[in-house]
């Protein structure tokens, strides 16, 4: 997370401690509970303050007690105690009620909901960004560490700072340069820790980021376990793991290392500052200047403030990972989603033109899409053809608002896309894509997901179409087989089946094919070329193929090569023109000759039953 992220956030315009800008984070983050939250740290601050108030009825207690008991003054002193104590131990469970009441599981609710509203919200091309890993320990981990951990600590910081404080000033009362003592020594910690402060949070929050990466590295490797053994480099990105855990496992030693010494510090500091003020107290004592009882009371005192205190570093290195986790629930927050034209327009037609679209990533150095102008007609098919990372699927994801361009506009139906609600948008393009994304749920639900609405008879009217109907019989549970559980027994074309269903289902006006067939062997090619060829019917269809013969009988074809567009015709016009397109087909027709003669085989006109058909 960047400063300007932070300070983009518009209640943080004043310039504030960092101290103060946690709490506020933490207010934030409570959301509809934040009042309850203020009210529950009052308590602790009233609960810490109340205890420090009765420890100091030790000391008119002791000299009520001491040297011969005065019993009415000791027994109305131990009656204040217990009514203070009573008092402390009142404010802190009402403080706790945040967490019984359920207030707690609210806010953290609330805050988990807001994240995946947010997501929702954001630029996918934002989202791209991220890795899952990281995300997920955002929405899981940082909004745990966040409320459920920052109650806990700040009682403790609350009762090692603020008890001794409240007993030192009261002690000024009875013994005021007992008090004066107490008072230099507890506060000391302070600025030795203001001081500290800075490397020690360096490195915890070194720390968060690399418990982050870690948890997105593991997540990567577990999903891509598949992939990575077929592809043999299982052991290569085991040692990538391994090397994410060393990092990892340096950032902890450095933390440790780093955090050891402020807290060595602090601890001697507490530790000399006490003997201090026995040694003092002693000679005053033998000198006749203070009372033994009041030493007596000191001393009990001391003894019940010394441990927490010198803890004090150790509860604030769990804050500062508290901080972490807020910043970056809050970067997320931050995020702004792509502005919407107004008055909010709804297409009636469904041709798609790029107007001079120039389209860069967000941090990349040069743009991947430059001054392109096309038109893809209505109710016809149109194949994107270039050379890989030419551009083409960047051009289907403008049209989606993955992202929007720099410059140029993209619209249907003469509509810009920014002025189309995103829903309606949403509504208007069906994609299915080379890898299919399949969720944890029934083959039903996988289905309707595409259209919640329809019944049980559409969806299987759709998975006919879509050829599905043979494989889903053979299902474990048929319909209501959860995908989940029979992981990838599903094979490339039959999860493709299940995509084009979903589209079939949707019904959208725009359709885009993403190399569907790239990755599937002839006969599923055939099954889900047939699936396609329901689909499209009378759609405005935008396909991305890099086999020429797929797309051979498209409407028309956009020749992109480094994001522009250098020539446009059907496949027949391009033949004749001889340019770039030309030339692709050429060497595509070679090598199809070269592989047909290796396998012995006389070339057959076998294409045109595995392309894409213009409808
Ligand atoms: N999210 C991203 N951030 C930065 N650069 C990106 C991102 N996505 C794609 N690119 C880059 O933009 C360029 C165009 O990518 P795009 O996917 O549009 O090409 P393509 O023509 O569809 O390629 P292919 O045929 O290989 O799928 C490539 O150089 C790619 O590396």
């Amino acid at each position: 997370m960047t400063s300007d992220t932070l300070t983009s956030t518009p209640v943080s315009r004043r310039r504030l401690t960092p101290w103060q800008e946690t709490y506020r984070q933490l207010l934030r983050s409570a959301g509809p509970r934040a009042r309850e939250l203020r009210v529950a740290l009052l308590g602790l601050i009233a609960a810490a303050a109340l205890q420090g108030l009765a420890l100091a009825c030790l000391l008119p207690l002791f000299s009520a007690l001491l040297p011969v008991p005065d019993w009415p003054a000791v027994l109305a002193w131990l009656a204040v105690m217990t009514a203070l104590m009573g008092l402390a131990t009142l404010a802190r469970w009402r403080a706790q009620g945040f967490d019984f009441d359920g207030h707690m599981a609210v806010a953290t609710h609330a805050l988990r909901t807001r994240l995946g509203e947010q997501l929702r919200r954001m630029p996918l091309e934002r989202l791209q960004d991220r890795r899952t890993g990281e995300v997920n320990a955002t929405l899981l981990g940082n909004v745990d560490e966040n409320l459920n951990y920052a109650m806990t600590v700040l009682n403790l910081i609350l009762t090692a700072v603020v008890t001794p404080f409240v007993a030192a000033l009261a002690t000024l009362a009875v013994d005021w340069r007992m008090g004066l003592i107490l008072l230099l020594i507890f506060p000391a910690i302070i600025p030795l820790y203001r001081w500290r402060r800075p490397v020690f949070a360096g490195t915890m929050r070194g720390l968060a980021v690399a418990h982050q990466r870690t948890s997105g590295d593991i997540l990567e490797y577990t999903q891509g376990l598949p992939v990575l053994r077929a592809a043999r480099c299982a052991g290569e990105r085991a040692e990538r793991l391994q090397a994410s855990f060393a990092h990892l496992r340096e950032v902890q030693t450095r933390a440790q290392r780093t955090g050891s010494r402020p807290k060595v510090i602090i601890a001697s500091v507490v530790e000399l500052g006490l003997l201090l003020i026995v040694a003092v107290g002693v000679t005053w004592v033998i000198a006749g200047t203070l009372d033994v009882a009041v030493l007596a009371a000191l001393l009990v005192m001391i003894v019940r403030f010394a441990e927490p205190l010198a803890n004090f570093v150790n509860y604030t290195a769990i804050l500062e990972l508290i901080e972490t986790a807020l910043e970056r629930i809050e970067a997320l927050l931050a995020i702004e989603p792509l502005p919407q034209q107004t008055p909010p327009a709804v297409p009636a037609r469904f041709d798609i033109r790029f107007a001079g679209v120039t389209f860069q990533y967000a941090g990349t150095e040069r743009p991947v899409l430059r001054e392109l102008d096309a038109e893809l007609p209505a109710r016809r098919m149109t194949a994107l053809v270039g050379p890989s990372g030419s551009g083409k699927t960047t051009l289907t994801r403008l049209l989606m608002r993955h992202a929007d361009p720099q410059r140029g506009a993209v619209t249907i139906g003469g509509i810009d896309v920014r002025a189309i609600p995103p829903e309606t948008l949403n509504g208007l393009i069906s994609v299915v894509f080379q890898d299919v994304y399949l969720f944890d749920d029934t083959v039903l639900a996988n289905i309707r997901m595409a259209r919640p609405e329809a019944s049980d008879a559409e969806v299987e009217a759709a998975a006919h179409a879509a050829q599905c109907l043979e494989f889903i019989e053979r299902l474990p549970r048929r319909w209501q087989t959860r995908l989940g559980d029979i992981g990838g027994r599903l094979s490339g074309g039959e999860r493709q089946r299940i995509s084009i269903a979903r589209a079939l289902l949707k019904d959208a006006p725009i359709v885009v094919l993403d190399e569907p067939t790239a990755a599937l062997d002839t006969e599923s090619e055939r099954a889900v070329q047939r699936a396609i060829d329901a689909l499209v019917r009378d759609k405005t269809v935008i396909v991305i193929a890099h086999r020429l013969s797929t797309i051979a009988g498209a409407d028309r074809i956009l020749v992109i090569e480094d994001g522009r567009l250098v020539e446009q015709g059907h496949h027949g016009e391009l033949l004749v023109v001889g340019g770039r397109y030309r030339a692709m087909w050429d060497a595509q027709q070679r090598a199809k000759d070269w592989y047909l003669g290796l396998a012995g085989e006389p070339g057959n006109g076998k294409q045109s039953a595995r392309s894409f058909s213009a409808t």
